[in-house]
């Protein structure tokens, strides 16, 4: 791993090699023997494992620690909610591309990863089925919990519910919030080409103060312009909603005030009847008209969502559905919360190395590994 020379860790920016084809392996030959088992007892090629264990996958979760330390730095607690809902999006984002099985731990295999800010330590607690617990600590935050991802195929899919709470607190505010993950989908397990998508809801509880942040990862299934999608609210302990957030787990998340949101809302809504009454009145006039009215129209919707520019649809691509082009999702005064660094190049394509004790993580973020 790279170190600069005044010793300040740089990490890799790419992986030693790009992943083996596997076109020759068909990802449905195997999962075909494999309905109704456990995700530990499905043996496969190991060319569809990724060089890493589950324990290692558990530490990317902190990838983007320092959100947490800033929510920790928060004096208020609905700023502090904020963070920490932004954090718990930056933690699913490295699951993006990620089609490899990590190799299952032995039963009390543990990994450590030490930082200048955090240090974590992950312990395999059950072999079969696998369950992972980890414990993350720094000088404001204690993060911790157990994952036991339960696979199930639906027809052309595999859907992973990875079932379990995870915990954060904050001890210098008498602070504990708890939440658990979204499932995670691999599509196209009988043709065409896997994707990962992540959907569900997840309800961060402040338990201290009785706010609640709902987040709502969008499936792409009814459109392709949600995908990737994350909207949600912080509410208050009357329930009342005080924020919205939204974003990408891709990509960022930002939050605006729900006057923000509200006028946004009613813009859209302006808009969708305007759409709708044009569309009638343009089908009696001319040309020449409706084209005056939706260059209006476009300028006057430019100040509020941006929707992606283009999109393909999904059945013309290989199963894939596409908007991802940088879009600018933006609603008046937000705040940005996190945002996703580049990845290093051929992270998406997983190098098969035989799993051994000491190799690299992946992310070039994880620097130096006890
Ligand atoms: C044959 C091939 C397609 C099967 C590949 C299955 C892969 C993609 C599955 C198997 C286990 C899964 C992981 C199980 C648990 C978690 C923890 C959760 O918080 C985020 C998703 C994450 C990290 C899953 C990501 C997807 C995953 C790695």
């Amino acid at each position: 791993m790279a170190e600069s020379t005044d010793n300040e860790y740089i990490g890799r920016l790419k992986l030693p090699a790009p992943m083996l084809s596997r076109k020759k392996i068909s990802v449905w030959s195997v999962l075909k023997n494999c309905i109704g088992k456990d995700l530990s007892k499905i043996t496969m090629p190991v060319e569809l494992n990724e060089p890493l264990s589950f324990l290692q996958r558990i530490c990317e979760y902190m990838e983007y620690a320092n959100v947490l330390t800033h929510a920790a730095h928060q004096d208020n607690s609905v700023d502090r909610m904020k963070y920490v809902a932004a954090f718990a999006v930056s933690a699913l984002a490295s699951n993006l591309d990620r089609l490899g099985k990590p190799f299952n731990p032995i039963l009390g295999e543990t990994y450590e990863l030490q930082r200048d800010d955090y240090r974590i330590v992950c312990e395999q607690v059950s072999h079969h089925p696998p369950i992972s617990a980890f414990h993350a600590e720094s000088n404001d935050f204690n993060f911790y919990g157990s994952i036991n991802p339960k696979i199930k195929f639906s027809g052309k899919n595999v859907e992973i519910r990875p079932t379990g709470v995870v915990t954060v607190e904050f001890p210098k505010w008498n602070e504990t919030y708890t939440w658990s993950n979204v499932n995670c989908c691999v599509h196209n397990i009988i043709v065409g080409k896997l994707w990962i998508e992540q959907y569900g809801t997840i309800e961060i509880t402040n338990h201290s103060t009785g706010h609640v942040a709902t987040l709502t990862f969008k499936s792409s299934g009814l459109s392709d312009k949600d995908l990737y999608r994350v909207e949600g609210f912080v509410k208050d302990e009357n329930q009342q909603k005080i924020l919205f957030l939204y974003g990408k787990w891709t990509k960022f998340l930002k939050c605006c005030s729900m006057e923000d949101y509200e006028e946004h809302m009613q813009q859209e809504k302006k808009f969708e009847e305007e759409k709708h009454c044009n569309a009638s009145h343009n089908a009696t006039q001319g040309k020449m008209f409706s084209k005056l009215n939706s260059f209006k129209l476009d300028s006057f919707r430019s100040l509020s969502l941006q929707e992606d520019k283009e999109f393909t649809h999904s059945d013309t691509n290989d199963g894939l559905p596409r908007s991802d082009s940088d879009m600018s999702l933006n609603l008046p005064n937000s705040i940005l919360l996190w945002s996703c660094r580049p990845r290093p190049a051929n992270s998406s394509e997983i190098p098969f190395a035989p799993p051994t004790h000491d190799y690299d993580p992946i992310y070039y973020v994880w620097s130096r590994a006890i």
